[in-house]
């Protein structure tokens, strides 16, 4: 043995050349700051070993190394920025010790090589890797950008414009791919990895493979002139806040980075990396998005732990309703593994819902992200039909009828009646209270809400509801039942509207409420997008839900919590439902629809929208961004406290995660809670109470006011 760490182990598999291998206890092979400190020391000694003529650098799992250590991330970047550039170079210079070994290196890259991990490998000289490769550099999406020497290796290997797409968008890529663009040196089986890695070092050793010279373009400016440098550079800058509309620093950092770097050699460029990194690590949508991270790490071992302890085996499900959820939700059941059986009462209803999945899974087939052996199969596991006791075999029920309370009290009572009795029953109810429906159930122990978002196959959350009488066995089928479809559960408690609809309707009556006084919509919807950051404005996302459906849902909202939430007096959006304004789904709403070439609905402004809505409307009038802004959201952020306090959901972190998953929260932002914290409580109750004449969305609880004298965070650094 030459070297032993718990997470490496070198030792010599042939005569002179030895085989660096990471073992780092656990699933993964993570890159933590004591693991890094042990392989510069091990680093230091290898290159002092003269019997060393070359070295390999495997992993003992299925993959390489997937990163840094995302959870030692906030603690460190806490530091102050001038304490982080030194850290950060420290953790460079590692990377610099590996390139500068005094002997040929070769990576035998397996699986995921990410983040840290794909800026090992490309600080040694060669890459041979298994098919199975994922190659990437995805600290964008932690609002960060490469920091151990990925910005400055990966244009000099794979040429500038490729790597700022690389590293602008994060991606993952394949072994195929990657091989292509000469980011690895080639691909061979995984049996032969270790094999063909050692021949090529002995290659390298023998002379044969002119190692020095590929070392030696690593430490040296890009080869680049500066005109093509100009347009190379300005055209990715050019992409990049397309794609960002400026809420996401990291990309365009990463960009700048790599064009201050281009004409230094690599101590230079490495410099001005560390930097960088250490600018970004402060900002706060670092933080943000590298909440993100930690949130949803939580919600899943939160949801893992439940379904663990679930005992009811999930082998056929069945949905009630083939509409567009319960075609969706049959789709998803079925491509996942769980067969389906899928029951209407209109014949019509059964060939829309097999429609809809052939149409998905015809458009997967489209993109080559699926064999037309898995359609056949996914298909063929949806069994539609329009007969009760075809159910029988079901383990789990979603019932996904129209939102009426009374057809679904009606349709559940009859299904727990015909059912065997201990089948697990769920609605995909969005508003009704679970203890309303469970009412009509003669076991409302075995029943509990299962929230699914539209489109079903795309949208990560499924909100699960706990009603007063549901037992914990049942969450934890219907946990486990989510986690099987690939969706993220979080676990609520009962309430009209449950929390994303809760805190979702005080915003459209905020936003109802400028509209009223004069705003114009569309102007407010793109301030509610380009500056706070939704993907929808209000007026849109409304037209998205549906017009009709959004009526019926303040209605909910409006008996559950009349004196916060009553029908507003003048309602613009009753007005556009009482016109057959619908929204997207019959083409007119806030704005018109008209299906693009590719069948997508494109929106059109709409006179008549705007002549219809001027009989509840003032004329118009301007609003400053930051009016709409507050306007719509602090009735929103005032709901998602409320919520918290009501125990209605269980943490911060299952609240942003709902709101980002659910909704599409900005992610930049962090979820409400991080917002909440970036702005400060005092500063949003402040801004509140400018607000708190308008009505009771605006004013802000007892408790809220108590949190916000007394300082509270909702984030901690400290292992969040
Ligand atoms: N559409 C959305 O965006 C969305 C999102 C989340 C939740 N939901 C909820 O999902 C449920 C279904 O909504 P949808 O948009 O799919 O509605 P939909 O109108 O598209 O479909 C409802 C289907 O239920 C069928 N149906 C009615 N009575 C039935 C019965 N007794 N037995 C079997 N089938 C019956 C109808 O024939 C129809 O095909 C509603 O509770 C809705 O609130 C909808």
């Amino acid at each position: 043995m030459l070297f032993k760490s718990d997470s490496f182990e070198v030792s010599f598999i042939k005569e002179s050349i030895a085989e660096f291998k990471f073992c780092v206890p656990g699933p993964v092979n993570k890159l933590s700051q004591q693991t890094l400190q042990e392989c510069g020391q091990a680093l230091t000694e290898l290159a002092n070993n003269s019997d060393i003529k070359g070295m390999v650098f495997t992993s003992d799992k299925d993959h390489f190394i997937i990163g840094a250590d995302i959870f030692e991330f906030l603690p460190t970047f806490d530091k102050p920025e001038a304490e982080l550039v030194e850290w950060i170079k420290n953790a460079t210079d590692v990377f610099d010790q590996l390139e500068d070994l005094p002997f040929p290196t070769i990576s035998a890259v397996n699986g995921m090589a990410l983040g840290g991990g794909c800026e090992w490998v490309l600080a040694t000289d060669y890459r041979v890797a298994a098919p199975d490769l994922k190659l990437g550099l995805p600290e964008v999406k932690l609002g960060i950008m490469p920091g151990f020497g990925g910005t400055v290796r990966l244009p000099r290997i794979i040429g500038a414009d490729n790597a700022m797409t690389w590293i602008t968008t994060g991606k993952e890529h394949r072994a195929e791919e990657a091989l292509k663009i000469g980011a690895i040196d080639s691909v061979v089986a995984p049996d032969k990895l270790l094999t063909s890695a050692v021949k090529m070092l002995e290659q390298a050793i023998e002379g044969k493979l002119d190692w020095q010279t590929k070392r030696q373009e690593k430490l040296q400016p890009l080869k680049m002139n500066r005109v093509e440098q100009g347009m190379s550079f300005a055209m990715a800058e050019g992409m990049v806040y397309a794609q960002t509309k400026g809420h996401y620093p990291s990309p365009m950092m990463a960009v700048k980075t790599i064009k201050a770097a281009a004409n230094h050699g690599r101590a230079e460029a490495m410099a001005i990396e560390n930097a960088n990194f250490a600018k970004l690590a402060k900002t706060p949508e670092a933080a943000a998005q590298v909440g993100i991270f930690l949130a949803d790490q939580f919600i899943k071992s939160k949801a893992r732990k439940l379904a663990k302890a679930n005992n009811t085996e999930i082998k056929q499900a069945a949905v009630l309703g083939a509409g567009i959820m319960g075609g969706g939700i049959a789709y998803q059941s079925a491509y996942k593994g769980v067969p389906i059986i899928m029951k209407d009462i209109q014949p019509s209803a059964l060939d829309l819902g097999m429609n809809e999945a052939s149409k998905i899974l015809g458009k997967q087939l489209e993109r080559g992200r699926l064999t037309l052996d898995k359609m056949v199969k996914t298909l063929g596991a949806i069994k539609p039909t329009l007969n009760d006791n075809d159910l029988q075999t079901a383990d789990i029920v979603v019932e996904a009828v129209v939102e009426n309370p009374k057809i679904k009290q009606a349709v559940l009572a009859k299904l727990e009646a015909d059912m065997p009795e201990n089948t697990v029953l769920t609605s995909n109810t969005s508003t009704i209270c679970i203890d309303v429906l469970a009412s009509a159930l003669k076991k409302p122990e075995n029943f509990c809400g299962m929230h699914f978002f539209n489109p079903v196959h795309r949208m990560p959350l499924v909100e699960i509801i706990r009603g007063s009488k549901t037992s914990d066995a049942t969450i934890n089928a219907v946990v486990d039942y989510a986690l099987k479809l690939g969706k993220s559960p979080i676990v609520v408690n009962d309430c009209p509207g449950f929390f994303v609809n809760r805190v979702l309707f005080p915003y459209f009556a905020g936003f109802n409420q400028l509209v009223v006084e004069g705003v114009n919509f569309a102007k407010a919807d793109k301030v509610m997008e380009n500056v706070f950051g939704w993907p929808m404005g209000p007026a849109y996302l409304l037209d998205v839900v549906g017009l009709d459906t959004a009526h019926h849902c303040t209605d909910v909202m409006a008996d559950g919590f009349p004196t916060r939430m009553a029908r507003q007096e003048k309602d613009p959006v009753a007005v556009l439902a009482a016109a057959n304004r619908f929204g997207q789904k019959n083409g007119k709403g806030f704005y018109q629809y008209q299906m693009d070439k590719k069948g997508r609905p494109q929106k059109k402004a709409d006179a008549d929208a705007l002549e219809l809505l001027s009989s509840v409307c003032a004329s118009e009038k301007e609003f400053s961004k930051e009016e709409i802004i507050d306007r719509c959201m602090i009735p929103m952020l005032n709901e998602v406290l409320l919520c918290l306090q009501e125990n209605i959901v269980a943490s911060p972190q299952e609240a942003d995660m709902a709101l980002i998953y659910g909704l599409g929260f900005p992610p930049f932002r962090g979820g409400a809670f991080r917002y909440l914290d970036q702005i400060g409580l005092a500063n949003f109750v402040a801004k509140a109470d400018q607000y708190a004449h308008l009505g009771a969305i605006f004013q802000v609880s007892e408790q809220t006011r108590q949190w916000a004298q007394a300082g509270r965070k909702f984030y901690q650094v400290e292992g969040q």
